[in-house]
């Protein structure tokens, strides 16, 4: 039985875009006969010829007639980005370990929370990058504050091949240096020891090597300056702690109370009567000139997201995306807002809403607010980022001590449950896996938790709803923010296997992922940046797949598709979501 119902766009709509001509044919009819099980939501183009490219939401009850009205104009034909459009149109594309964790697991059981792992000196070979894909990295990061861009070329190079040739998907990111005060690099030592009352040499000087013992060389000119006599300077957040005794010219002596580990480049704050100073280093530029010759590296490279140390305000990321959208063909490289400043946090709707998603940067903003209040921003951060439909990773030390030991401390298990619970999109490890000793235990501990988690709140029902306001400005958005929302508490309601979009830009894709709806999203679309894209977002499986506008033939070929793969079975319940049409379908697979 199919059935469907069908709604048709009333004339007395105002239609804020109007590229597409209003359709005129309005009718409305009687909804009756709703059939629970076959519902069929579909957008169909209108009989007026003069509406022909007005799709419109057609949800239909098996000829039984149907319903009120709801639609318009067809939303998210924001041009699709032209490159690497899928030209076989017989062949689906899924990174291989989803394909193998579908096959062992089935559908629900796959993970939601994707995974970023920062590539440094112990992963950047290619047998270490493969050993992390296998593991589920989603995303590998990489820091534009350490190593070469010739360095980095060649970890892009080896994630790339990856791909090509073992069949992964995993996308990279860039992570700009920012002009925040740091640390230099040691001189080639991979960390400093500084015990109690050691008395160092803090210095804006640049040393001849080897480095004079005890001595740190700072990047910021104004240092000496700056500090005074009695402050406390904060090595990454309170990660090593000294007390200014003395300035000599350049030179800055400090006595280390808070004994610890630095490493290359670690961050640097100081306070004064128990407050962060910020002197002139707050009028440093967000993106400094280093950092803009890294993002035209990033940009030649066609990474598929930019992160944004320190970012200050909404401006500086509008600035970047429009420099990106003139130097790159596509500009399809998503900007990633690093919150990790006292002035992030005070304009954070904006930078969001400007951004394509966020970081908790939770170590350099740990330096920035008590420690104690990095919980609270974590939650907060989350659910803006939810709210204004873009991904969150939450980011840093989330199972530190697997730096050196090969199991995380509890409290670090309780961390990364806690980062699952409020259902970030993804979780981040840096040192962990960048210089760590265990980098791919620390991700399956990552991804075990991850999976448990969500199967417990799942399970037991314990997610709060979150009131999603809407995010478009046009009716257009509305009515797809609608459909997918419905069609969210549609495959909760109906305990469906999964839920099917097919998706150009991938906007669509996200509306759904942001419903954090209790079965996986796949996701289909042509292009593969956008599927790259796609990685970093809470419970979408991204495939590759060509399709049409000819709903009925795109499910008949991925269901053959995925069939033959091993992926789904006859008798799986699944819900389709097109942003084409903008529309809904539940059926079982045949
Ligand atoms: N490309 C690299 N080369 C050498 N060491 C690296 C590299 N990337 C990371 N590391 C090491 O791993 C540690 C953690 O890396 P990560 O980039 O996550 O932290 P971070 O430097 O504190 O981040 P950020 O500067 O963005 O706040 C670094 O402190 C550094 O010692
Ligand atoms: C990741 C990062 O930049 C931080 O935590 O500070
Ligand atoms: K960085
Ligand atoms: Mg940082």
């Amino acid at each position: 039985m199919s059935q469907s119902l069908h709604i048709f766009t009333p004339s007395n709509l105002t239609f804020p875009k109007q590229p597409y001509p209003k359709p005129s044919n309005i009718r409305r009819f009687p909804v009756t006969n709703f059939s629970p099980k076959l519902i069929s939501i579909k957008a169909s183009t209108s009989s007026d010829p003069n509406a022909s490219t007005s799709p419109q939401v057609l949800i239909s009850n098996n000829g039984t007639g149907a319903s009120g009205i709801l639609s318009s104009t067809p939303q998210d034909y924001d041009t699709p980005p032209s490159q690497s459009v899928l030209s076989d149109s017989s062949s689906i594309e899924v990174d291989a370990v989803t394909e193998a964790e579908l096959k062992e697991n089935g559908f629900r059981s796959t993970r939601r929370t994707k995974l970023v792992c920062t590539i440094g000196p112990a992963t950047c070979g290619f047998e270490e990058l493969e050993a992390l894909a296998v593991g589920g990295m989603n995303v590998a990061r990489i820091n534009m504050c350490h190593g070469t861009r010739e360095w980095h070329k060649r970890v892009i190079e080896r994630v790339r091949r990856l791909n090509e040739e073992k069949g992964f998907a995993v996308a990279i990111m860039m992570d700009t240096e920012g002009s925040e005060i740091h640390m230099g690099d040691l001189g080639g030592a991979s960390s400093a020891k500084a015990e109690d009352g050691e008395i160092w040499t803090f210095s804006v000087r640049a040393f001849d090597l080897p480095r004079p013992e005890r001595t740190i060389n700072v990047n910021y000119d104004g240092f000496a300056e700056d500090v005074k006599v009695g402050d406390e300077l904060l090595v990454d957040g309170g990660m090593v702690r000294f007390e200014v005794i003395e300035k000599i010219g350049p030179d800055v002596k400090c006595r280390c109370t808070d004994p610890g580990l630095m490493l290359p480049r670690a961050n640097l704050t100081f306070w004064r009567d128990g407050s962060l100073v910020r002197e002139r280093n707050a009028m440093l530029p967000t993106i400094s000139s280093k950092d803009w010759l890294d993002i035209d590296f990033g940009i030649a490279e066609g990474v598929d997201f930019i992160a944004i140390s320190f970012v200050k305000s909404a401006e500086v990321i509008t600035h970047l995306k429009s420099y990106i959208a003139a130097r790159s063909r596509d500009s399809d490289i998503a900007v990633i807002a690093k919150i990790e400043s006292i002035d992030s946090l005070k304009n954070l709707e904006e930078i969001i809403q400007a951004s394509d998603g966020a970081m908790v940067a939770r170590g350099d903003l740990g330096a920035q607010i008590p420690l104690e209040q990095v919980p609270s921003a974590q939650q907060k951060i989350v659910q803006v980022c939810r709210q204004l439909n873009k991904p969150v990773i939450v980011a840093s030390q989330l199972l530190e001590s697997m730096i050196e030991y090969p199991t995380p401390t509890r409290a670090e298990v309780a961390d990364v449950s806690e980062a699952v619970r409020q259902r970030a999109d993804a979780l981040m490890l840096s040192g962990e896996s960048a210089m760590g000793q265990y980098p791919d235990k620390a991700l399956a501990v990552l991804r075990s938790v991850s999976v448990r988690i969500e199967k417990w709140w799942r399970e037991e029902k314990r997610h709060e709803a979150m009131e999603l306001p809407a995010v478009g400005s046009s009716f257009s958005d509305s009515i797809s923010e609608e459909i997918c929302s419905s069609a969210a508490k549609m495959a909760n309601n109906l305990g469906v296997d999964a839920l099917f979009v097919y998706t150009k830009t991938g906007h669509t894709a996200s509306l759904l992922s942001r419903c954090r709806p209790d079965c996986p999203i796949f996701a289909f679309t042509s292009t593969i940046s956008v599927r790259r894209r796609l990685n970093l977002q809470w419970g979408l499986i991204p495939f590759r797949l060509s399709f049409s506008d000819d709903m009925e033939s795109n499910l008949n070929k991925t269901f053959s598709l995925l069939k033959a793969r091993g992926m789904i079975k006859s008798g799986d319940l699944v819900i389709a979501v097109s942003d084409l049409l903008q529309s809904i379908q539940v059926m079982n697979v045949p």
